[in-house]
């Protein structure tokens, strides 16, 4: 599990070394991995660092700071480092001298044969976009970037990826992990986290890893049989989407052993594909469940009303998803009465009809407030998906691609963390685990046989195959 920390978390945390922050001790210990994190790039990249060429872009505060102590350390390693400086008459002035004493050149405009560029124009006292001085550097550089902290625009609480603002290479950071370091990775590139020496609290906003899901993931034991491990329920499909019951309970067939009951009009559909399926034209003839899933394809009727509001009404922990969660944004008290487990799996259009108002930039305050406000678990979909419970830390993941972004993906999602739920995980534990696998089976889908395979576009159903795949691979890393 990794951790990802508030910029009020990270400068109470260096304000708490006292000495270390104000004789700059911290700012070399960052400087020094900076420094090491360039060298080791350089290496990677050109195969050498002594006589590679380096770019600083140096605004007025730390972050640039660390740029030019940073510069000073790689040019006594041989590396020639030219500097623009945002703002002269406010750069660091101990890092400046430092920088010029060991042979750095302050320029006005870089070089366009740079083999790396330092992004060191402002980290987390950065606000809004890039200013028009620093995007006029970074519209020639065509090196890659490593950026200081955090790429600057890009917002350190929220991830709010402004325009304009630095897409790196490498981050390197200090001390722990930025929210914005997960909120927006693909703009941070691969991250490294160099020790300073700062104690951070437990972060409020983690990222389950590989290993936390598979030791999670429920797994037939010696003593189990069909019903112990938990029965999952699915509602979903109609005459007109089919389909989304079909993905819906096929992922929930995939994802855990034991037992899936369904009911709605597409049975005779998934018991073609699934005959392992048990199917009921009725909630009263359903059979016993330990957790639902409703809404899929559902439809939005007095029917589906009925059947959403008859569910929810159960002490069983529920997953409402897609037209269920458009038939509930009427009904809000259905969710806000529970004392079971809520979990709502809304996309952005679904989450603005629910709360009311588009989700906004910042994400992760949207889905806590909704959360609280419902008393339910929350998982916002998308490229990132955020869960909050408002009550533990908000649980984020990043698919890592965006190959799931395709039409009944989301039926999938549900079927798993359905199947979870039913497993007796936690909804936040059952969604974040859900959404990680669901993730790498989309990645898995895309990449087809071939390992080394840039990927392909996807439909759900590949996506829906590459479930046992993705589990396995989790598995045995742990
Ligand atoms: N406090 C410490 O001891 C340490 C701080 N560190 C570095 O210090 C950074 C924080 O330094 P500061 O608090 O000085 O703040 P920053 O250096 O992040 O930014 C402050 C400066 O950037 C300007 N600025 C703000 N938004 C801008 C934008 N959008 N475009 C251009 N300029 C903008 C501001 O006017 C201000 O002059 C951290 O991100 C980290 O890189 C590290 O050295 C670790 C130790
Ligand atoms: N850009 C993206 N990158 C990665 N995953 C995405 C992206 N956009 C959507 N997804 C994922 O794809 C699924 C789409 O679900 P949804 O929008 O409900 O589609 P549908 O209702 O057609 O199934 C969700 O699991 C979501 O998290
Ligand atoms: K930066």
């Amino acid at each position: 599990m990794l951790g990802y920390h508030s910029a009020d978390e990270i400068r109470a945390a260096e304000a708490a070394t006292g000495d270390l922050l104000a004789s700059g001790v911290l700012m070399r210990r960052a400087a020094a991995g900076l420094a090491g994190v360039v060298a080791a790039e350089l290496r990677a990249r050109r195969g050498a660092v002594y006589g590679s060429r380096v770019g600083l872009v140096v605004g007025a505060g730390d972050n640039g700071g660390d740029a030019l102590f940073a510069g000073a350390n790689l040019r006594a390693r041989g590396v020639a480092v030219t500097a623009v400086l945002l703002a002269p008459d406010r750069a660091h002035a101990a890092g400046l001298a430092a920088f010029r004493r060991a042979g750095g050149r302050v320029v006005d405009a870089l070089g366009h044969d740079l083999d790396l560029v330092v992004d060191g124009v402002v980290g987390l006292g950065g606000s809004g976009p890039l200013r028009p001085a620093a995007a006029a550097v970074f519209e020639h550089v065509r090196a890659p970037v490593v950026a200081v902290d955090i790429p600057s625009g890009v917002d350190a609480d929220t991830g709010v990826v402004h325009d304009p603002s630095v897409h790196a290479a490498v981050t390197v950071t200090f001390g722990a992990r930025r929210r914005a370091h997960i909120l927006a990775a693909d703009q941070c590139g691969r991250v490294e986290c160099v020790d300073i020496g700062i104690d951070v609290p437990g972060a409020r906003m983690v990222a389950l890893d590989d290993h936390d899901v598979a030791t999670n993931w429920p797994v037939p034991g010696p003593a189990d049989d069909k019903y112990s491990q938990g029965v999952t329920g699915i509602i979903a499909g109609s005459d007109r989407f089919p389909g989304a019951a079909m993905l819906c309970t096929g992922a929930a067939v995939a994802a855990t052993s034991g037992m899936v009951r369904y009911v709605g009009t597409a049975a005779g559909d998934i018991l073609s594909r699934h005959p392992e399926v048990v199917a009921a034209p009725d909630l009263d003839s359903a059979g016993r469940v330990q957790a639902w899933v409703i809404g899929p394809g559902a439809g939005t009727d007095d029917d589906a009303a009925d059947k959403v509001h008859s569910i929810l009404a159960t002490d069983l922990p529920v997953l409402v998803d897609a037209d269920g969660l458009t038939v509930l944004a009427a009904h809000l008290d259905w969710v806000q009465q529970r004392e079971a487990p809520t979990l709502l799996t809304p996309h952005a259009g679904e989450f603005a009809r629910l709360a009311g108002a588009p989700v906004g930039s910042d994400r992760v305050t949207a889905v806590t407030d909704l959360a609280t406000r419902l008393g339910a678990t929350v998982l916002l979909k998308g490229r990132i998906t955020v869960v909050a419970d408002g009550a533990g830390p908000v649980l984020v993941n990043d698919a890592g691609a965006s190959w799931a972004a395709t039409a009944g993906a989301g039926d999938v999602l549900s079927g798993l963390a359905g199947a979870l739920l039913a497993a007796g995980l936690t909804a936040r534990v059952a969604a974040a685990s859900a959404a990680r696998v669901h993730a790498h089976a989309a990645i898995l889908a895309a990449r087809g046989d071939d390992d080394t395979s840039a990927g392909a576009p996807i439909g759900a159903s590949d996506l829906l195959a590459a479930i046992r795949p993705a589990i396995r691979e989790m598995r045995s890393v742990a």
